[in-house]
């Protein structure tokens, strides 16, 4: 794989001196899903902004198919998609119309042909003909992707793509995130879902504070960083863990009900059978066990807290 997009060092001071983005870098690979999380003010918006060159950088650099986007800046654009998170649509506009002069826009020449594609790709070609104030939600967002897409970027970034958006509407995003980048398309994604990020990412880049704190495979990561619990809940309540139980190094579960043990999947012997015969002979009697895969989630929370998940 080759980088399509290369950020370097990129600081970004706003008036006033907040520095919300301090010494980013990151390349980005031609044709994978790159998932960007991060808090409320963790700086992702100021981040894209930044690389659309809608927002200047303080210092720093980047290059977007190896033009950069201050000394090239239309070169650079030309190759960048951008899907808002805010729905900024003309109402009384046609489907048709608004994708037609969004690749107006870059100054590329009619092709009609290419909208088609791109409408009957998003689902939209039977909306072509209504008006923006006729569209569901989930429909102005699929029309907000295919202005982002009308001249041809190779680099798409959704911001927030499915903010507010239902959970069956949010699946059928994803579907279409998915086949955008059959297409060939790279993706650069925020999201607040952690879910969403497990479910479409091929790397997820971790930021907080202005700093990229992780960029991995998603796959990576999670083998790397996720953990099973297991939670054997007793009938009755401890106060400290038993002395004949402390090889096992658990945690006590906050009413005292249940030990919590973290194994490492992978590992030959997770130690659950020697865990079970010492809490039986140690006189506890279980009501309940239960077991907990670690999720992206708790990674993300772990890492942004500044502690292990
Ligand atoms: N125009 C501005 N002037 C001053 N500070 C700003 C400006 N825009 C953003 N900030 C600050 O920069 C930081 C990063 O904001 P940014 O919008 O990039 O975060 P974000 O990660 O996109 O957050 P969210 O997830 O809430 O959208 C925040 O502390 C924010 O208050």
């Amino acid at each position: 794989m080759s980088t399509i997009l290369s950020i370097t060092d990129l600081r970004k001071s706003y008036a006033g001196g907040f520095e919300a983005l301090k010494g980013v870098n990151l390349d980005i690979e031609e044709g994978e899903i790159l998932a960007l999380l991060g808090p409320n003010g963790a700086g992702k918006t100021t981040l894209i902004s930044t690389i659309c060159g809608i927002s200047t950088a303080s210092s720093g650099s980047v290059t977007v198919g190896g033009h950069c986007i201050e000394r090239a800046y239309r070169a650079a654009r030309e190759m960048i998609g951008l899907v808002p998170q805010e729905i900024n649509l003309e109402p009384f506009e046609t489907v048709m119309n608004s994708v037609r002069f969004s690749r107006g826009l870059f100054g590329k020449p009619k092709n009609d042909a290419l909208i088609e594609e791109i409408l009957k790709k998003l689902s939209l070609w039977d909306k072509r003909k209504s008006q923006i104030k006729e569209l569901s939600g989930g429909m102005k967002r699929r029309v907000l992707i295919a202005k982002a897409l009308s001249h041809e970027p190779r680099v798409l970034f959704l911001d927030e793509p499915t903010a507010g958006v239902d959970v069956e509407l949010r699946k059928d995003m994803w579907d279409v995130v998915r086949e955008l980048r059959e297409s060939g398309v790279t993706i650069i994604l925020t999201t607040h879902y952690i879910e969403e990020a497990e479910a479409m990412a091929d790397r997820v880049a971790v930021i907080a504070a202005g700093e990229i704190l992780l960029v991995e495979e998603k796959s990576d990561l999670m083998a790397r960083m996720g953990k099973k619990e297991l939670q054997v809940i007793l009938t009755e309540p401890l106060s400290t863990v038993p002395q004949a139980l402390a090889q096992h190094e658990l945690r006590l579960g906050e009413d005292g009900r249940s030990l919590i043990y973290t194994y490492d999947v992978k590992a030959e012997r997770t130690g659950i059978t020697s865990l079970l015969n010492d809490v039986a002979a140690a006189g506890l009697v279980l009501a309940d066990v239960s077991t907990r895969q670690s999720s992206l989630e708790d990674i993300f929370v772990g890492l942004v807290s500044g502690e292990d998940a």
